[in-house]
């Protein structure tokens, strides 16, 4: 088996005894996060000291000669002495002004995240924290200089100073002010969406305001001109105090009768009358007071004022009760929102069947003719019309035996000859037949009317698919996490892409950012860019990707499956840990405070691994690729990891048998050959779809025909920029380093303990020289073991020189002969 590093012989000495490591090792990423942190605090020490040292340094460091920052005649005042004073003066005076402790600041994240104490996007940081020095830099030279115009620097440094002088040459004082606001917002917009409210909110305080004091009237007067209210006689005067807990319901009021509410809000005329459910609209989550004014004159009003949140009544909180509060799996993004309907496009007639008689009958015609031409007499005939095909459902006559037509089913498609006509006999359940005809004018299924419907917002699947519509008119939907592994496949232009974009945005309209994750492979790089915005909200990667989540390169495939392999592994030892058989009662359990978090349990997001032409992998990194695939396939339902992957080419050598054995989900897009067909589906039939999304879905018995529905690029985009308007992570969900990589474990050179040696190592050299085959898969098979563990055997064996090197899928060479020469290669090594 071919393995990344093992194969690698060290280019020198250096090399060789691990010196390669040295700078991608754990070690030296923490000392040299502690100098980073080290020298940021020495930073801030001396620049807090220039605030009070700078005024008498200031004329050495004017006119600093060469070799006096040695300082010899200890001249400087800064604390720091002279390194102190001329990084001070050059980071405050020169420079940002005050500002510049962005500088440190900014060091003290990225030694912190060299030291693995935060998980940060250093690059983010960094340019966030450029861009508010730079701006602070300006606007303290602008604003600040007037008031501390006599300190030894410019608030803003010589920087700021500079900027002022000059945008002010060009756009004048209030132009700058009007940039440096602009600016500001811009880039407070663009962190958080909430900029946006909060500068409505500014800008039409009145409006803020009012919205607090909500005015209602209620049916306590008789009808006015203005309202049309039922109103009861109630002269008492009564202020009455809500219980604390309570609701307000007013007495005798039928409770299935809305109160019409009139919204005076704007404390204008009566513009609106609402009919809504009383308690919802009179109900803020806040208790409310009531007043009921028995003004002769005045309207008989009820003015409900929103209290404030109760106050914490500031006993403390014992533990019983924090475990018997559910953990929230959504914190800490609990506000984030899912996307809403509006985001997606509305077509005409939306999936809504075109019925038009005359096709209809003109095919009702056509049918019976071509069916009497071979004796087939009929009873009865439907049709029910799809969204781009119609189902003719025919009853033989008495007599007629249905084998008799399937038959001739291919007869009977040559003699209606139109494209699209697929003949199922008999109707699986029924004693029909049913002859599927495509329409003359298909409709487009948007995916807006299938993310509408009733069945997708109300499904309780872990991780419904909606995919399109049947020629019955349903919704068609499935669930990930039970199929639990799809493959899909479809010639070029069929229909594939906006599929797979279709099961994408079914699971992002349903899961929150920490309850799914993506893997997303790419070898197009055309086809998932589009996703990259929403990395950090919904994707998985190792962490040397996570800048770009999207794979496009095979290498960084197999380290990804690898490492998902060994994310398997992992999960199922929390799973046994924690006594779970599988991934919902686990976070079932999480959720509850069943389980013991110091022993490393932590709720599980679902994985699904999207790759899109699965067949351009296969054939450039081939066993590589199809054994954590496979095994990924074989085990991972339990622990919520889950695969679709797509290929325009659904042929033996790509589908090879393992594959299809662990994807018992299919669906197939427009194929190109029967042959095809039976690949994907094993039967014929994808090769007689009409394309253009036209798809058969199989998962286990009859294949199901579905309309799939559309989603369009600038659709998702609209989703994406949504979903990145949300609070959430703000970095991709990282995966571990795959087990097999060389320098985590495996053997390789200069690191070999021959006591760490698997315990099925001289069984497997046994094994091995007996059968003189070199290969992984069958070390897998023999000893029932994972495929990381074989490819670790191999290395062993390797080492000692039992086999030869990898050489891509092929076994590897046997170097040992014969079984006398392996025993005494064994002796040697167990008395070393
Ligand atoms: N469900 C659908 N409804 C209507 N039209 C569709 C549908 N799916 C695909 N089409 C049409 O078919 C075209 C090709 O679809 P798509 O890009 O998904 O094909 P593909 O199989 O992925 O092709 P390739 O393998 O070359 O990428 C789309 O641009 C669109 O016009």
């Amino acid at each position: 088996m071919a393995r990344k590093k093992s194969d690698r012989k060290p280019k020198n000495i250096g090399e060789a005894v691990g010196f390669r490591n040295i700078f991608n090792s754990e070690k030296t990423d923490f000392l040299l996060g502690l100098v980073l942190l080290l020298l940021a605090i020495y930073t801030i020490i001396v620049m807090v000291s220039y605030l009070s040292t700078g005024q008498a340094d200031q004329s050495l460091l004017d006119n600093l000669r060469p070799g006096e920052w040695i300082n010899t005649n200890r001249e400087f005042a800064n604390y720091g002495s002279s390194i102190g004073a001329i990084l001070a003066y050059e980071l405050m005076y020169v420079n940002f002004g005050l500002p510049s402790f962005l500088i440190p600041a900014f060091i003290i994240l990225a030694g912190l995240k060299m030291m693995a104490i935060y998980k940060i996007n250093l690059w983010k940081w960094f340019f966030g924290t450029m861009l508010v020095m730079i701006w602070s830099s300006v606007t303290f030279a602008k604003f600040l200089t007037p008031i501390m115009g006599n300190f030894i620097f410019n608030p803003g440094g010589n920087h700021g100073l500079y900027c002022v002088q000059h945008l002010e040459n060009i756009v004048g004082p209030p132009g700058l002010t009007v940039i440096l606001f602009f600016t500001a917002i811009a880039f407070l917009t663009y962190l958080s969406a909430e900029t946006i409210q909060v500068v409505r909110k500014a800008m039409n305080p009145v409006k803020y305001l009012t919205s607090k004091v909500k005015f209602t009237v209620t049916n306590h007067e008789p009808k006015t001109e203005n309202t049309e209210i039922n109103t009861e006689n109630n002269d008492k005067v009564d202020i009455e105090e809500e219980p604390q807990d309570g609701i307000d319901i007013p007495e005798n009021m039928p409770e299935d009768i809305p109160s019409p509410i009139v919204d005076l809000t704007d404390f204008g005329n009566v513009i609106s009358t609402k009919t809504d459910n009383l308690p919802e609209n009179i109900l803020p989550a806040a208790a409310v007071t009531k007043i009921n004014d028995n003004d002769a004159n005045a309207n008989k009003l009820t003015i409900e004022v929103a209290k404030d949140e109760e106050k914490a009544d500031g006993k403390e909180v014992n533990i019983e009760q924090i475990l018997s509060t559910p953990i929230d799996p959504l914190e800490p993004f609990t506000r984030y929102k899912k996307p809403t309907l509006d985001l997606l496009k509305k077509y005409d007639n939306d999936g809504k069947p075109n019925v038009d008689m005359e096709e209809i009958k003109a095919n009702n015609a056509r049918i019976v003719e071509v069916l009497n031409s071979f004796g087939v007499s009929i009873k009865e005939i439907k049709a029910t019309v799809g969204p781009t095909i119609t189902l003719y459902e025919i009853t033989p006559a008495e007599g007629v035996r249905i084998s008799k037509i399937r038959n001739l089913e291919d007869d009977i498609a040559l003699s209606l000859s139109a494209l699209g006509i697929r003949i199922i006999a008999p109707i699986p359940g029924k004693g029909t037949i049913g002859i599927e005809v495509p329409n003359n004018k298909p409709q487009i299924v948007s995916m807006e009317s299938i993310l509408n419907s009733k069945k997708f917002k109300e499904t309780k699947m872990e991780l419904p698919l909606a995919l399109g519509k049947t020629i019955t008119n349903e919704v068609f939907m499935v669930d990930l996490a039970k199929i639990p592994h799809l493959l899909v496949a479809g010639a070029t232009g069929q229909g594939k892409s906006v599929g797979l974009n279709a099961i994408i945005t079914s699971l992002l309209y349903k899961k929150h950012p920490n309850e799914l994750k993506f893997v997303l492979v790419d070898p197009k790089k055309v086809e998932f860019s589009v996703y990259h915005k929403i990395s950090d909200y919904f994707m998985a990667c190792l962490p040397e990707n996570d800048e770009e989540p999207i794979i496009t390169d095979v290498t960084k495939v197999v380290r990804t499956l690898n490492s998902l392999c060994g994310l398997m592994d992992h999960r199922y030892d929390l799973l046994k840990i924690a006594g779970a058989k599988n991934i919902k009662e686990y976070n079932a359990k999480f959720v509850n405070h069943k389980l013991d978090l110091t022993k490393g349990h932590e709720y599980m997001p679902y994985i699904v691994v999207v790759i899109d032409e699965f067949g351009d992998l296969i054939m450039t990194a081939g066993k590589e690729i199809e054994l954590p695939i496979a095994r990924i396939a074989q085990l991972a339902r339990a622990v919520g990891i889950h695969m679709v992957i797509a290929t325009q080419r659904p042929t033996t050598k790509i589908i090879t048998g393992n594959i299809k054995a662990n994807f018992p989900g299919r669906m197939a897009f427009r194929v190109s050959s029967q042959i095809d067909s039976r690949t994907i589906l094993d039967r014929s039939g994808a090769n007689q779809l009409i394309g253009r999304g036209d798809l058969l879905f199989l998962n286990g018995n009859e294949p199901v025909r579905v309309q799939c529905a559309f989603v369009d690029t600038p659709e998702i985009e609209n989703i994406n920029e949504y979903i990145c308007g949300q609070p959430g992570p703000v970095e991709p969900m990282e995966l571990p380093e795959p087990v097999d990589d060389g320098n985590n474990g495996g053997i390789s050179a200069g690191n070999t303990d021959i006591s760490n040696l698997d315990p099925y190592f001289e069984e497997a050299a046994h094994a091995i020289v007996l059968s003189q085959q070199g290969s992984t898969s069958m070390i897998q098979r023999r000893f029932s073991i994972g495929y990381n563990r074989a490819g670790r055997l191999m290395d062993q064996l390797e080492h000692v020189g039992i086999v030869g090197s990898a050489q891509g899928s092929k076994p590897r060479e046997v170097l040992i002969q014969d079984e006398n020469q392996l025993n005494t290669l064994l002796r040697q090594l167990r008395s070393e």
